[in-house]
């Protein structure tokens, strides 16, 4: 079974309105096709005898050491993909090795999402990754929650001062969750109604000065997510990020936005190796992170391929999905002459159908 196999039988399993959501972008999806078309525009140039009998391809990411080089995105509402929801998820990401990255817009609460990676591993890393709320008590509220929950680090999703305008979901109507479902993280804080999709309301105003705030609220590594522009990657690590995730969010939001691929070698540069560099966005085979980690990412996430494995299979579909990409990773690294990830140089990727 392949990643497209997979998403197969996601398609056929998904209520088609929760599919779109999930398999949609803005705007007319330039940036969605870009994201993975960005991919397919590099060539992995081998080196070769330098290879070994087996690789070593963990990475140490904040609050997570040793983790397998993908990690899993925060993706909203899995219990819409399968009922197990972000159960599921965590007990399949902890038992890969993978860092889940739980979020406001879980169906399941952090404490019950840690709780269910803990069932698998011993020490499973569970993020947690936050819209900062207009009001401050309550982005204070969520900290302290994800915190008490067992979470090794925080992520603030920064690419959202808007909700994107997404197409498919304007067309078929998909304002909110339905009935039996909710944001589970959002019940129950100071002055808020009680969960659903609406009730996670963006910050348009959001700025350093809220970032620096959230550094204050916690001890947990920060992590700056939804990074494009590289002098914004230098400003994160000024302002104390523990590392910076370069993402579009998926094609999701700003719908002229560069794929995420091209945009992160200018942010590696400028980060400069002082925290992990994480991309997102298209990443759906082996070979598509070495290309990522070549061009200077630590690790990769992934969103979409996650949920069509939850919805196609459950817990075991998460995990075939991680198996798959991991397994094809290390394959492409030992086929390019890797005995571990650092092997992989900027040299190594090359234009694909340019001399060089
Ligand atoms: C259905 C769905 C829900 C998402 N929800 C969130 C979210 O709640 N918070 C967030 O920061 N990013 C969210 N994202 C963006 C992902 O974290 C990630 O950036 C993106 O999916 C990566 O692209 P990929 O799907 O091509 O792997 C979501 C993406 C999808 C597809
Ligand atoms: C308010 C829910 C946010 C989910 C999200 O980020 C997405 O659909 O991309």
């Amino acid at each position: 079974m392949t990643l497209d196999d997979l998403h197969e039988a996601a398609r056929g399993t998904l209520d088609p309105v929760h599919y779109d959501y999930v398999a949609g972008g803005a705007g007319e999806e330039r940036v969605l096709a870009d994201n993975e078309r960005a991919f397919a525009r590099y060539a992995l140039l081998p080196r070769v005898l330098r290879g070994s009998e087996t690789r070593r391809t963990a990475v140490d990411l904040p609050g997570a050491p040793g983790a397998a080089p993908v990690v899993v995105a925060p993706t909203a509402f899995h219990r819409l993909a399968h009922p197990d929801g972000e159960r599921a998820t965590a007990r399949a990401a902890a038992a890969e090795g993978a860092v889940l990255v739980t979020g406001a817009a879980a169906t399941t609460a952090v404490a019950e999402v840690v709780a269910a990676a803990r069932e698998t591993a011993a020490d499973p890393a569970v993020w947690f990754q936050l819209y900062p709320h207009p009001r401050r008590e309550v982005t204070a509220a969520l900290v302290r929650r994800a915190a008490d929950a067992g979470c090794t680090a925080l992520v603030v999703t920064v690419d959202s001062p808007v909700f994107g305008r997404r197409t498919r979901d304007l067309r078929n109507g998909f304002t909110d969750l339905p009935p039996g479902h909710a944001a589970e993280n959002m019940r129950d804080l100071p002055g808020a109604p009680p969960g659903g999709l609406t009730d996670i309301p963006m910050s348009p105003a959001l700025s350093w000065r809220d970032l620096d705030d959230i550094l204050r609220m916690t001890t947990l590594p920060v992590l700056v997510k939804g990074v494009l522009h590289p002098a914004d990657a230098r400003l994160a690590v000024e302002h104390g990020a523990a590392g910076v995730l370069v993402s579009n969010h998926g094609g999701r939001q700003c719908d002229a936005v560069p794929a995420a691929l091209d945009c992160l070698p200018g942010v590696a540069d400028a980060v400069a190796g002082r925290v992990p560099v994480l991309m997102d966005g298209g990443v759906r085979r082996g070979a598509d992170i070495a290309v990522a980690l070549a061009l200077g990412a630590t690790a990769v996430g992934v969103g979409r391929p996650v949920v069509w494995g939850l919805a196609a299979e459950g817990e075991s579909g998460v995990r075939r999905t991680l198996a798959l990409l991991r397994d094809e990773y290390d394959h492409t690294l030992a086929l390019c002459g890797g005995r571990r990830n650092a092997d992989l140089t900027r040299d190594m990727v090359v234009r694909r159908g340019e001399p060089w």
